[in-house]
């Protein structure tokens, strides 16, 4: 895979008929990976990107697509090849944590543009801030107070969790919506789904089938949140097998008679399922004791002690959230600029004559230090300003 090459616009525009158009020849960008031409342009609404896929080896159009809401509305903006199957699209006259987006291609990861067109678009947000927290995986038995103190580290600090939003076969609750508790699904769905490689992980739990989907942890990471994982021992274990670092905490109750009093308090549950709760309880926190999966374990007694030392085990004491608090890196991407790709890093220079006058012309985006994050994907590059093109940066070939 080499560089994108030069542009051969007008003999590609004759074929925006169906689908967006492109608005103008300084708002698109072409990359070629194999035989496949990806055409990335704002649309002729202004309002979306728009992409259009060349096959060379049938010569013709094969795919289009509009991306209205991801990414946000975007009027120009420049794309280079990050590496086979991923393309950077930085939109243009923004800061970067809402205009730097991957357009991915050949990925098993489906969402709704995959599914139209076999190519995805995914917001890399905040992730150019640095989203090298590990995600957080939280087990231990029913009714031990999981859900309320992620409810507690949530409220505290809303931008810096979210919630991985499981799927399950199990019905609703009265107050649980599908979308933000659970999504609800039927077991033959969920199922297929599963069979489709679209899980991180899945188990059996108390006679319905619970899973983390790969999207439900990506949602997350793309907003530059880090993940919290409310799932049982056997998932625990599935993801401590899995490509995803997390940090893993067990939560044991005070005692079984304390667990029991807390389930029957909370009302949720028929009497048939408070007491198959009640036995799985035992193996669980048997398996969670004994089986060397979890890093930390806690014990939900009094809830605010507990609560303080979850907050202390995520590094959560004062001075570490003043840092993460204050982290913004400040750099706006210049309203005009090219973009070029140099080893592992790519250079967004600035191409209007106002901010030649301007101390920092260049913005470098260190590939080098892409994170792991669910598998396949990548997370949280640097990205810092710079004067000039020395330190190596000499013999840039700009793209757009
Ligand atoms: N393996 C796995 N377990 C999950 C998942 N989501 C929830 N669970 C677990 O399933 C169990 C039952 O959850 P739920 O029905 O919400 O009942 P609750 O634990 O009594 O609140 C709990 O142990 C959860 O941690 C998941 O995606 N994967
Ligand atoms: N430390 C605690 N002391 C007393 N009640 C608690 C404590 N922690 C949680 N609870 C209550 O116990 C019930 C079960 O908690 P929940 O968070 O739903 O458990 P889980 O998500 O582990 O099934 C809820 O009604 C909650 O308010």
């Amino acid at each position: 895979m080499g560089e994108a090459p030069a542009f051969i616009v007008d003999d590609l525009q004759s074929g925006f008929q169906k689908g967006f158009c492109l608005k103008s020849k300084c708002c698109e960008t072409a990359i070629t990976l194999g035989d496949k031409t990806y055409v990335v342009g704002a649309s002729n609404d202004e309002l979306s990107i728009g992409v259009r896929i060349f096959d060379k080896a049938i010569g013709g159009w094969v795919e289009t697509a509009v991306v209205g809401t991801k990414p946000k509305p975007c009027k120009g903006h420049s794309a280079v090849l990050l590496n086979e199957d991923r393309i950077l699209v930085i939109k243009k006259g923004s800061a970067p944590d809402d205009c730097i987006w991957f357009l991915e291609v050949n990925t098993p990861y489906v969402r709704e543009l995959k599914k139209k067109t076999g190519t995805e678009v995914v917001a890399w947000s905040k992730g150019v801030r640095g989203n090298a927290q590990k995600p957080v995986v939280i087990s231990g038995p029913s009714g031990v107070g999981k859900g309320t103190l992620i409810s507690m580290l949530m409220k505290e600090f809303p931008s810096m969790f979210g919630f991985s939003v499981s799927h399950t076969t199990r019905a609703p609750r009265a107050m649980e919506k599908d979308g933000v508790h659970y999504h609800f699904t039927e077991r033959s769905v969920m199922e297929k789904e599963i069979e489709d490689g679209k899980f991180l992980e899945f188990a059996s739990v108390h006679g319905n089938l619970y899973g983390t989907s790969i999207e439900a942890v990506e949602v997350v990471a793309d907003m530059g949140k880090r993940c919290i994982l409310d799932i049982d021992v056997q998932g625990a274990r599935s993801v401590r097998a899995s490509s995803l670092e997390a940090i893993f905490i067990f939560i044991s109750p005070p005692s079984m008679e304390e667990l029991e009093k807390r389930l029957r308090a909370r009302g949720t549950e028929s009497e048939e399922q408070i007491l198959k709760r009640l036995r799985n309880a035992k193996a669980e926190i048997d398996q969670g004791e004994s089986s060397g999966i979890f890093d930390h374990f806690l014990y939900n007694d009094r809830l605010e002690e507990c609560y303080e030392s979850l907050k202390k085990l995520l590094g959560l004491d004062e001075t570490t959230v003043a840092t993460q608090i204050t982290s913004p890196q400040g750099i706006n991407l210049p309203a005009d600029h090219s973009v070029s790709k140099i080893d592992n890093k790519i250079i967004i220079k600035s191409e209007t004559p106002e901010s030649d006058k301007a101390s920092k012309n260049l913005i470098v985006l260190d590939v080098s230090s892409l994170k792991g994050g669910a598998p396949g994907r990548t997370r949280g590059f640097d990205v810092h300003a710079i004067d000039s093109f020395s330190d190596g940066f000499n013999g840039i070939h700009c793209l757009s």
